[in-house]
């Protein structure tokens, strides 16, 4: 199995489960590891068979940006299932951070990972 990966993708959404943070936006930072077969792309040398992560990165953030979930949990599998469902990805690990939630900390969020992780 391969891997195309987007590291540290940042996208602005009204997310938080207290009220004052109802009527703000706050920074997200998003690292996406996609299982991907990137030979049929190599030998090619053909981006229509590339996963796209421009086209990814794109279209999660406008996916983030329209979102206004209360938790990290919610907009994860929402955007989980976005790039499964419309890429067809089979397999991903997707790190969502909120980064200064908790100010002793670096940096807190939520690790999934969704669908079939091929050989
Ligand atoms: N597991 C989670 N814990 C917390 C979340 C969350 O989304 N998932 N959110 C908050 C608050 O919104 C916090 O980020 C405000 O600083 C607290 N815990």
């Amino acid at each position: 199995m391969d891997i195309v990966f987007i590291r540290e993708l940042r996208a602005d959404a009204v997310i938080g489960v207290y009220d004052w943070e109802r009527s703000i936006r706050q920074t997200l930072v998003l690292d996406l590891e996609l299982a991907w077969d990137n030979r049929p792309a190599a030998a090619g040398d053909a981006i229509e068979r590339a996963l796209d992560y421009a086209a990814v990165s794109s279209r999660v953030i406008s996916c983030i940006e329209g979102s206004s979930f209360r938790l990290l949990e919610s907009l994860a599998e929402e955007v989980a299932e976005l790039v499964l469902s419309e890429f067809g990805v089979p397999w991903l690990r997707l790190r969502l951070c909120k980064p200064g939630a908790v100010l002793q900390a670096r940096d807190v969020g939520v690790l999934i990972e969704r669908g079939n992780r091929p050989e």
